[in-house]
């Protein structure tokens, strides 16, 4: 693991009106690694990650990637630094295959011609890069896919553009067990590809067997971001409904792992 994170937030604020929705907010996110961002509903990982993704501006605080201030403004400066998200609701057309699916709007052409052959030939390289064997074929239409095969051509689509920082918001959500399996060996292949992977995730069954560090949100403050091994479930649980640990044991990796401080554990911190 790089000692500079490949992410770092520090101190982040964003607000819609009067409501303060993120409030010093700390996160940093490590090539090869999964960190799960944890937080009930409403605590605020949608809004972290519009704002990581150029969705939304934040109000203040600094957004550094590979250790340089940057200023993301819009999706197309997230999408330029390697940033790509896939949400829950995938945004795949039914009506295209898997091909047409993987390059819509980033079509490769030769001249003013689609160069079929050569899109196809990324996007198998692309699916064989994450030993996905589950695909019959490339022309399926994507309406015959199962949904975990569904979350494979998803974030296929989103590791084909050279990016750096997936996030995935609730990969599992809609799926059965073997499928979930599945989907989970794929985004621990992500990281163990190199890239750096944020999971969203109310499930957390899925985020202990997956990630390598966990961050937790509550009502828009970053309550934790420890190793995964150095947090319980019950900690963890205890974190998101309460913003605290009551076992206060936690070991803090503050500063020790060159995170800087966006390794923190507040528990019970109200301003
Ligand atoms: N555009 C907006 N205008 C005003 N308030 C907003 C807006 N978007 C989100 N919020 C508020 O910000 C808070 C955080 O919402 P957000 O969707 O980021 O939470 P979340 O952790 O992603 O929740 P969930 O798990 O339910 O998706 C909520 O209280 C929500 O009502």
């Amino acid at each position: 693991m790089s000692a500079t994170p490949l992410l770092e937030l520090r101190g982040i604020d964003k607000n819609f009106g009067p409501v303060q929705v993120l409030r010093d907010v700390a996160f940093a996110a490590h090539q090869g690694e999964v960190t799960a961002l944890v937080g009930d509903n409403g605590a605020g990982k949608s809004t972290l990650v519009k704002c990581i993704s150029g969705i939304y501006p934040i109000d203040g605080g600094d957004f550094l990637f590979e250790g340089r201030p940057v200023t993301v403004g819009s999706p197309r400066d997230a999408a330029a630094l390697g940033i790509e998200v896939v949400y829950q609701d995938l945004a795949l057309c039914d009506n295209l295959d898997i091909v047409q699916n993987m390059f819509l709007g980033r079509e490769k052409k030769t001249g003013l011609v689609l160069d079929e052959a050569g899109m196809e030939q990324m996007a198998a390289e692309t699916l064989a890069g994450l030993s996905v064997r589950t695909v019959k074929s490339l022309r399926q239409l994507v309406a015959s896919l199962s949904g975990g095969q569904r979350q494979t051509v998803a974030i296929a689509k989103a590791v084909l553009w050279n990016s750096k920082l997936v996030i995935l918001d609730e990969p599992t959500a809609a799926l059965g067990v073997a499928q979930t399996a599945q989907v989970l060996e794929l985004v621990r292949r992500l990281a163990d590809n190199g890239l750096a992977v944020v999971l969203i995730s109310h499930n957390m069954n899925d985020v202990f067997a997956v990630s390598d560090r966990i961050a937790a949100l509550y009502l828009g403050r970053m309550v934790a971001q420890v190793k995964t091994t150095d947090i319980t479930h019950s900690q963890i649980v205890e974190l998101i409904t309460a913003g605290r640990s009551g076992e206060l044991g936690l070991r803090t990796e503050n500063g020790d792992n060159g995170a800087g401080h966006a390794e923190l554990i507040t528990p019970g911190a109200e301003q």
